[in-house]
């Protein structure tokens, strides 16, 4: 029997960053920069207005006020969108609005709640200094500096920026690609009424998401049944499309344990018991050429899930170079609202519904139960040496993925 760690650590020791590749930058969401990226142009482009109102020479309405306002002409509109530069003399104004460029000789802009709105000639009753509601050209951007370093994570905001500084590619890791397959004779596909001794293949579709989830490309291939050439085969066949393998399934001590029988003969492949609960049975090793990872997880549906979140999730997220805080990443701070009991020399995954951070049992914990797995917001993680949780004693409980919460 290894621990957690040791399994963890020696996946983590295996896996690498993969190789950098130039994207669209909205393929780009969600991974990380490969390379420092510079503006092509200043944002704003063009010097333009902050508010609807009216462009002027801030010297002409220096003496505006409520009970003296300042009557000028307006002599042109200038909306958003307008590609022809206009210039203002002094003592005229021109209506402008947001985004517009500003006309040259203006220097300030009265927003139009502080005159009468006039279209032929504006009373302006407020004075404006000099760059009042002007955005000047670069005075966010300047063409030619990096606005973004590599081993940035790029969200929606970043996606903007290298949009509007005119970068339509960039060179990023790129998401990892994980192939899914499940083996068992008992499976039938997603939305196919099992027969007597039969179960739907809800492994796949749940890696399938949790690989969607962490932020890779899942590729699924579905249930393959217990048979060692057809298993050769499609791991083979899917070796060329992989960053990545999951099987689930065939792990254990039984007679038609096909994963473990095959693997066991190939590439760099471990078979181990890690002393967890649930999860104890699992395998890593990578095969082929390529040296691919290739993540063994045990068929029961709740085991497969924490080993997931456990050992994969770490491990995809360091292929998609993002930095990993040290062990164990990622958990939170919760306190039991109940008594519960852990079994001892494993580390214990609870399933656990948070309120706040009061943590309670989520419903029964055997590894086949989905009731309570869909129930739950985490995992409260029990050491190996504590056999008793108090109600009000401290936990760390790693966050279920996609229930983390709008
Ligand atoms: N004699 C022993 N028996 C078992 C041991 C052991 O140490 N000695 N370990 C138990 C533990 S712990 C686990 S976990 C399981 C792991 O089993 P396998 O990885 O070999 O998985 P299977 O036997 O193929 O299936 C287990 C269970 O999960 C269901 N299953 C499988 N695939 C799917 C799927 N794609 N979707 C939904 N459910 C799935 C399957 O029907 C079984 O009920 O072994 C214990 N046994
Ligand atoms: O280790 Mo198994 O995953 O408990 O059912």
């Amino acid at each position: 029997m290894i621990s957690v760690e040791q399994h963890l650590d020696r996946i983590l020791s295996t896996v690498t960053v993969i190789p950098p590749f130039e994207l669209g930058v909205l393929d780009a969401q969600g991974c990380i920069l490969a390379a420092d990226v510079q503006a092509r142009g200043s944002l704003p482009g063009f010097t333009n207005s902050a508010m609807d109102g009216y462009a002027v020479h801030a010297s002409d309405i220096a003496t505006a006020s409520a009970e003296s306002p300042v009557t000028l002409p307006v002599v042109n509109d200038i909306a958003a969108g307008n590609t022809k530069p206009w210039s203002l003399a002094s003592g005229q104004t021109m209506r402008i609005m947001t985004g517009a460029p500003m006309p040259h000789g203006a220097d300030a802009v009265v927003p139009v709640e502080a005159t009468d709105g006039g279209v032929v000639r504006v009373q302006i009753r407020e004075r404006r200094s000099v760059g009042a509601h002007v955005r000047e050209v670069g005075e966010d951007v300047e063409a030619g500096n990096v606005v973004l370093r590599r081993g940035t994570l790029l969200g929606p905001g970043q996606i903007a920026l290298l949009a509007a500084a005119g970068i339509a590619r960039v060179r990023v890791v790129p998401r990892p690609r994980v192939v899914v397959i499940s083996t068992g004779d008992e499976l039938v596909e997603v939305g196919r009424t099992p027969g007597f001794g039969q179960i739907v293949d809800s492994n796949s579709v749940m890696l399938t998401a949790a690989v969607t989830a962490v932020g890779a490309t899942p590729f699924r291939v579905g249930g393959v049944p217990d048979d060692a050439r057809t298993l050769m085969e499609t791991l083979e066949g899917q070796l060329v499309r992989a960053d990545a393998i999951i099987t689930t399934g065939g792990v254990s001590m039984g007679a038609f344990d096909t994963v473990k029988e095959v693997l066991s003969r190939v590439g760099t492949m471990r078979f181990d018991k890690v002393a967890m609960r649930p999860g104890m049975p699992q395998g890593f090793g990578v095969l082929g050429d390529e040296r691919v990872p290739v993540f063994t997880l045990p068929g029961n549906p709740v085991s497969a899930l924490v080993s997931f979140h456990v050992f994969v999730a770490p491990a995809l997220r360091a292929m998609a170079g993002r930095p990993e805080p040290s062990y164990p990443p990622g958990y939170v701070p919760a306190v039991a609202a109940e008594p519960f009991g852990s079994v001892e020399g494993k580390m214990e995954f609870v399933r656990v519904i948070l309120d706040d951070d009061r943590a309670r049992l989520a419903g029964g914990q055997g590894s086949h139960m989905l009731g309570a797995l869909a129930a739950a917001d985490a995992l409260a993680v029990i050491p190996e040496d504590v056999t008793e949780v108090a109600a009000g004693d401290e936990l760390m409980c790693l966050p279920l993925l996609g229930r983390e919460g709008m």
